[in-house]
C-alpha cells in the first residue's frame, strides 16, 4: 500500500511507531494505534519517503502486507481512520506532475509502460517515460522563445535600427522549426502504431484459406475452418507479436455477391477492415486467381498443392503457400514481419505516439505558418504566441487543466 501527502509522518507513526530511516526497508508491526498497542494488523516491511525524494515529491510511504483481503481492509481502515483517503486512479503519478518531478509526456509514458505488451511498446514508453519527447519539444519551445523575444524588440523598437539580418534569421528560424514539426508530425504515424498495435486484415474470395491463414498464424484453432463457402460471417481478431510489435490479424467474410443478409453484413464488414487496417493479405486460391491486386497489399495464393501459384499477377509478386503441406508458410511469416518492421520502423528520432500531441503540434504548425504569411509585425508575434502556447500544451506547461483528467483518468488506482 501506497500513501502519499501531507500528514503521512503522522499516519506512518500511528501505524508503525517511529519513523524507519528515510528510503531503508524496515520490518515493523502495525498496529490501529501503535502508541497504545491496540489492535494488531499486521508484520510488515516499512519504507518511508520524506518529500521531495519520492514518486509524487511529497511525504509518502508505502507498506509490503501479507496481502490477503481481510489484511488489506484492516490496514486501510486503519489508515482512513488516521486520517488518509484512497486514491484516485493516477492520482500518484498526477500528483508527481503537479510538483514537477514529471511532464505531461513523461506520464503519459508511465501510463504506456504499465500498459505495455509488447518489446517494441516497453522500449517506446520507456524512452517517453525517460523523457525523449519532452527533450524534443522543450527544444522547439526554447528556440521558439528566442524567436519571439526578436520578434517582440522589432515590435517594441520599430524606429530603431535594429540590424536586417535579424528579421531575416528570425524567419529562417521560423521556417527551420516548421520543417522539423513537419517531419515529426508525418512519421507514417510510426510512435502511434506501436503504441496501440498494427492491423492486418486477411481478405479474400470464400474458400480461399483465410481462416486456415489466421489459425496457422495464432497457433491455435480460433476461427472454424470448413470447405463450405461463407463460413466466416463475424470478423475475428487475434493479437499476435510480429517483429517485437503488436498485431491484430482480422479474418474476414469471403468476398462474393450474395443474397444471404448474415454474408452480406459479413461481407461489409469485410470491406470496413480493408479501409481500417495497416495492411491488407489479400488472400485466393490457386485455382480462382484475382485480375486484380490491391494496392500495397501482400498478395497470398494458397492451395499450391493441387495447383502451382504465378510469380506475378500485374507485375505485382505473389506468395504461394499450402496451409495443407506447409509449404512457402515460412517465407510469408517472414515476410509479415517485415512489413510490420517497415509499418514501425523510424529514423531514431523519438515518436509522437498520442493523438493529443499530433493535435498540438499540428495547431503549433499552423501557427507557425501563419506567422511567416503576415507581415504586420504585430500580428507575427501574436501567431507565435499561439505557437508557444500549442507547444507548452505538449508538456503540460500551460493551459491543461481540461486534458489533465483525460491524460491520469487511464491510470489505475495505486499509481
Ligand atoms: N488443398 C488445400 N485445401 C486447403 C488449404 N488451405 C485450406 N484448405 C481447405 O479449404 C477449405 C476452406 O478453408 P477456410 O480456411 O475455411 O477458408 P476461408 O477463406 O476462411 O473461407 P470462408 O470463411 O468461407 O470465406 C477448408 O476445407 C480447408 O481445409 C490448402 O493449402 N490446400
Ligand atoms: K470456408
Ligand atoms: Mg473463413
Amino acid at each position: 500500500m501506497r500513501v502519499s501527502g501531507n500528514g503521512c509522518a503522522d499516519i506512518l507513526t500511528r501505524l508503525a511507531g517511529k519513523l524507519p530511516p528515510p528510503r531503508r526497508a524496515a520490518l515493523r508491526r502495525l498496529w490501529r494505534d501503535a502508541s497504545t498497542s491496540t489492535d494488531h494488523l499486521d508484520d510488515a516491511l516499512v519504507l518511508w519517503f520524506p518529500a521531495p525524494r519520492s514518486y509524487t515529491g511529497e511525504d509518502s510511504f508505502e507498506l509490503h502486507l501479507h496481502a490477503g483481503p481481510a489484511v488489506i481492509t484492516a490496514v486501510a481502515d486503519a489508515l482512513i481512520d488516521a486520517g488518509a483517503r484512497p486514491a484516485e486512479p493516477g492520482e500518484f503519478t498526477r500528483r508527481a506532475f503537479m510538483h514537477g518531478r514529471i511532464d505531461l509526456t513523461e506520464a503519459e509514458g508511465i501510463a504506456d509502460l504499465i500498459a505495455s505488451e509488447t518489446e517494441a511498446q516497453r522500449r517506446q514508453a520507456l524512452a517517453q517515460l525517460d523523457g525523449g519527447l519532452s527533450t524534443l519539444y522543450r527544444g522547439w519551445a526554447d528556440r521558439l522563445r528566442i524567436v519571439l523575444a526578436q520578434q517582440e524588440a522589432l515590435i517594441d523598437f520599430p524606429d530603431e535600427d535594429l540590424p536586417l539580418h535579424v528579421e531575416a534569421g528570425l524567419l529562417a528560424e521560423i521556417t527551420s522549426l516548421r520543417n522539423e514539426i513537419t517531419a515529426h508530425i508525418t512519421d507514417g504515424n510510426r510512435g502511434e502504431r506501436i503504441r496501440r498495435g498494427l492491423a492486418f486484415a486477411i481478405i479474400g474470395p470464400p474458400n480461399a484459406g483465410k481462416s486456415s491463414l489466421l489459425n496457422w498464424l495464432a497457433e491455435r484453432d480460433a476461427a472454424i475452418v470448413s470447405p463450405i463457402a461463407g463460413t466466416t460471417r463475424d470478423a475475428i481478431e487475434i493479437a499476435i507479436v510480429l517483429a517485437d510489435a503488436k498485431v491484430t490479424l482480422v479474418d474476414t467474410a469471403g468476398l462474393r455477391e450474395t443474397s444471404d443478409p448474415i454474408e452480406a453484413e459479413g461481407v461489409r464488414r469485410a470491406m470496413f477492415h480493408v479501409e481500417h487496417s495497416d495492411c491488407v493479405i489479400q488472400m485466393f486460391p490457386s485455382d480462382e486467381l484475382p485480375d486484380t491486386l490491391l494496392p500495397d497489399s501482400i498478395a497470398v495464393c494458397n492451395k499450391i498443392d493441387i495447383i502451382p501459384a504465378p510469380d506475378l499477377i500485374n507485375d505485382t509478386p505473389v506468395l504461394g503457400i499450402s496451409l495443407r503441406t506447409g509449404d512457402g508458410l515460412a517465407r510469408l511469416h517472414a515476410a509479415l514481419e517485415e512489413k510490420a518492421r517497415i509499418l514501425t520502423a523510424g529514423n531514431g528520432a523519438p515518436p509522437l505516439t498520442r493523438a493529443r500531441h499530433r493535435a498540438a503540434a499540428e495547431a503549433a504548425l499552423a501557427n507557425l505558418d501563419e506567422a511567416l504569411r503576415v507581415d504586420w509585425p504585430e500580428m507575427r508575434g501574436e501567431e507565435l504566441r499561439l505557437a508557444m502556447r500549442s507547444l507548452g500544451r505538449l508538456t503540460g506547461e500551460v493551459g491543461v487543466e481540461d486534458i489533465l483528467d483525460t491524460v491520469f483518468g487511464q491510470f489505475c488506482i495505486g499509481k
